[in-house]
């Protein structure tokens, strides 16, 4: 195949016909655009990547298990190996999707670092968590279920050490309908300004709309506090997407 073909075959262009309405799912046709599709659509993804390094790096403790929860193709999970510089620390990442998983091995074979890395293919409200430092659910959270989400965030919370951390990204919704309006037009724009046409955009909108369900700032700030976190950090936000930063204070019961 010609290098123009191959990077045709890995540009998304799923929503770029009229088609049916079918709701999103994380299938093979997704895995295989998926470093794309995520690149074009979420403004501050490029920036959060590297930055989950810089943060795994401050809070990762010897001995400690980390997780990336709904890690796809591995961008966070081998985000985080570069930032664990302790060899007794176990990296794990988990995705329900088999065919994310099956090439985000490829891409954890490819990444060069002594580091092993734990695929399992399950769902995260199904796993258990242990002697957590680092967690990082990067837009995940936002396609479970929103009464599964404070149990969820309960057991990470119980598994973390004093001192280890939750990055939680999300997209957020907005109390304020004229934020909403305003936020959401700009986050189009950034699609725009990426290629996706005004069809690619609706049908997108329309395939995410009953499966990634966006909550308020508020409403993530307190569940996380409510869920067992002492502290939460927002470190970054472009348009309606943000990250943040959830920490179980030094002195906190494990
Ligand atoms: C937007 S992607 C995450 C992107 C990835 N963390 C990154 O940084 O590139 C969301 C992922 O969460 C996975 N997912 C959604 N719900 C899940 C669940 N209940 N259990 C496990 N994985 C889930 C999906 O299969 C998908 O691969
Ligand atoms: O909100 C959108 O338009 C998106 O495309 C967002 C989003 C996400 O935040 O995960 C949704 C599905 C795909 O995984 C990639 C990006």
């Amino acid at each position: 195949m010609t290098e123009k073909k191959q990077r045709e075959q890995l540009t998304d262009r799923l929503f770029a016909h009229e088609q049916p309405h079918t709701d999103f799912r994380f299938d093979a046709s997704v895995a295989r655009v998926f470093p794309d599709m995520i690149r074009r659509s979420v403004p501050g993804y490029t920036t959060i990547i590297p930055m989950i390094e810089v943060i795994t790096d401050q809070y990762v403790q010897p001995g400690s298990n980390c997780y990336d929860l709904g890690c796809s193709l591995g961008a966070s999970t081998l985000a985080m190996r570069h930032g664990i510089r302790y060899d007794d620390v176990t990296l794990t990442g988990i995705d329900n999707s088999a065919d994310m998983l099956e090439r985000c091995e490829h891409y954890v074979a490819l990444d060069d670092h002594p580091l092993p890395v734990t695929l399992r293919c399950e769902d995260i409200l199904d796993s258990r968590f242990s002697n957590a430092s680092v967690t990082t659910l990067n837009f995940t959270l936002q396609f479970v279920a929103p009464e599964r989400r404070e149990e969820l965030l309960t057991r990470i919370a119980s598994a973390t050490r004093p001192g280890g951390v939750l990055i939680l990204s999300e997209k957020i919704r907005f109390e304020s309908a004229l934020e909403q309006d305003t936020q959401t037009r700009l986050h189009h724009e950034f699609k725009r300004a990426n290629g996706y046409s005004d069809l690619e955009i609706s049908q997108k909108r329309a395939a995410i709309e009953r499966v990634l369900i966006p909550e308020t700032l508020q409403q993530h700030r307190e569940r996380l506090i409510h869920s067992g976190f002492d502290q939460v950090i927002l470190w970054y936000q472009c348009f309606n997407f943000v990250s943040l930063l959830a920490i179980k204070s030094a002195g906190s019961q494990a």
